[in-house]
This record gives structure tokens, C-alpha cells and sequence, in this order.
């Protein structure tokens, strides 16, 4: 694996104080972040979120997706528990980057979902990588997570590589008018499951 460590700092939030974390992919030079709240490397499973970087939804207040809610109600839930992981992976679009990200809004603009404006644009419905986690939990003494997430394919995948999800925590917040397609097709398509 190609991801380095560089440097942690703290970093106060609404929520609390954090530390962030920043660590380096000297393949393709993307930067990766987790931000934690008290001691991760001893006291049982962490409560985690592993997000997906949405520039639209987490910085823009887009409400074409729910990705904005949810990283505040992730944050939210770290700080009530008084400990917790969130990782933040720069992987814009699920892969495709945020240009392409947009290309394939103005395809569902034009009545494609979410996966048919991937596939049209050439790309797979998901091309996420979260082999980098591994490292990240490695570094931080992180052994087992309690993860928040909808998405069973990316406990999956964390399991996949060695990282010991004891549970998942559905995290179902952000809906409205303007997602409601998109959240449908990410249940009927790519799994996610919208239970409570
Ligand atoms: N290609 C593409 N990416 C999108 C679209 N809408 C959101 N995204 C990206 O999807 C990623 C978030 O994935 P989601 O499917 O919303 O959620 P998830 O991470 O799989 O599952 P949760 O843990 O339940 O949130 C972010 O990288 C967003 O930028 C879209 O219409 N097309
Ligand atoms: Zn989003």
C-alpha cells in the first residue's frame, strides 16, 4: 500500500475538539483524512464513519444526495459517544472525480439514474478503493469499528480488507424532495438498505 502518514493536528469543530489526521497516496497523490475524538487504540470497538468525499453535498449543501446530513450527523454521534473515527477518503463522484461527477448529473438532469449516467459516461456504478482504511486503522490502533452506514457492500469491503466491523449502524437522515429518486436507486440498485 502506497499511503504514508504526514501529520496529525487538533482540530476544535462545533462538535468538539477533534484530531485530524493526514495521510498521503504517493501513487496518485491523493490526500485522505480521519478525524478522532478521544482514545481510539484501547477501550473495545470505535464508533466509525468511512465517507466518501462529496463536494456538492459536504461543502455546497447540495440536496441532490444526503452525503452533507449524514456527515454531520457523523460527527454528531462521535461527539455524543465521546470517541469515534471519521474517515474522510478524497474519492469525489464514487471514483469518477468531481467533473465527471457533474456530467453525470446533467445525464439524471436528462432522466438517467445514478448508476445509467456512471455507465454512460463509461464507468462502473461504484469505483470506490477502501484498501487505504487498513493503513489508516493500522496507524491509529483502530482494531474493530462500529461503522454507520446504509451500505452493506462497503462493510463488505472493509472486511475485505482485514478490518473488523462488529456492527453497522444504519444512518438514515437527509432525505428529501430533490434525493428522493437518487435514494431509491441507491436501494434498488447498489444496495443500500434504508432501515431504522
Ligand atoms: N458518480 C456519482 N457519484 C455520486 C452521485 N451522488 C453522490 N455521489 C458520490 O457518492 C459518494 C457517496 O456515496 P453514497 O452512495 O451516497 O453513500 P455510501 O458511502 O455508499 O453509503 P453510506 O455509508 O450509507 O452513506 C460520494 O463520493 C458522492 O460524491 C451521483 O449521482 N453520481
Ligand atoms: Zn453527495
Amino acid at each position: 500500500m502506497s499511503l504514508r502518514f504526514v501529520e496529525s493536528s487538533k482540530l476544535p469543530t462545533q462538535w468538539g475538539i477533534f484530531d485530524i489526521h493526514g495521510f498521503e497516496d504517493s501513487e496518485n497523490q491523493k490526500e485522505h483524512i480521519v478525524l478522532t475524538l478521544g482514545d481510539v487504540s484501547t477501550g473495545g470497538p470505535v464508533l466509525g464513519r468511512v465517507h466518501s468525499e462529496c463536494l456538492t453535498g459536504d461543502a455546497l449543501f447540495s440536496m441532490r444526495c444526503d452525503c452533507g446530513p449524514q456527515l454531520q450527523a457523523a460527527l454528531q454521534q462521535i461527539a455524543a459517544e465521546g470517541r469515534g473515527a471519521l474517515f474522510y477518503l478524497r474519492q469525489e463522484g464514487r471514483g469518477i472525480g468531481l467533473l465527471n461527477k457533474i456530467r453525470a448529473y446533467k445525464l439524471q438532469d436528462g432522466g438517467a439514474d445514478t448508476v445509467e449516467a456512471n455507465e454512460k459516461l463509461g464507468f462502473h456504478a461504484d469505483l470506490r478503493d477502501y484498501s487505504m482504511c487498513k493503513v489508516m486503522c493500522d496507524h491509529l490502533g483502530i482494531t474493530q469499528l462500529k461503522l454507520m452506514t446504509n451500505n452493506p457492500r462497503k462493510v463488505n469491503a472493509l472486511t475485505e480488507h482485514g478490518i473488523d466491523v462488529v456492527e453497522r449502524l444504519p444512518l438514515r437522515i437527509g432525505e428529501n424532495p430533490h434525493n428522493a429518486r437518487y435514494l431509491a436507486t441507491k436501494a434498488g440498485k447498489l444496495g443500500h438498505l434504508f432501515d431504522h
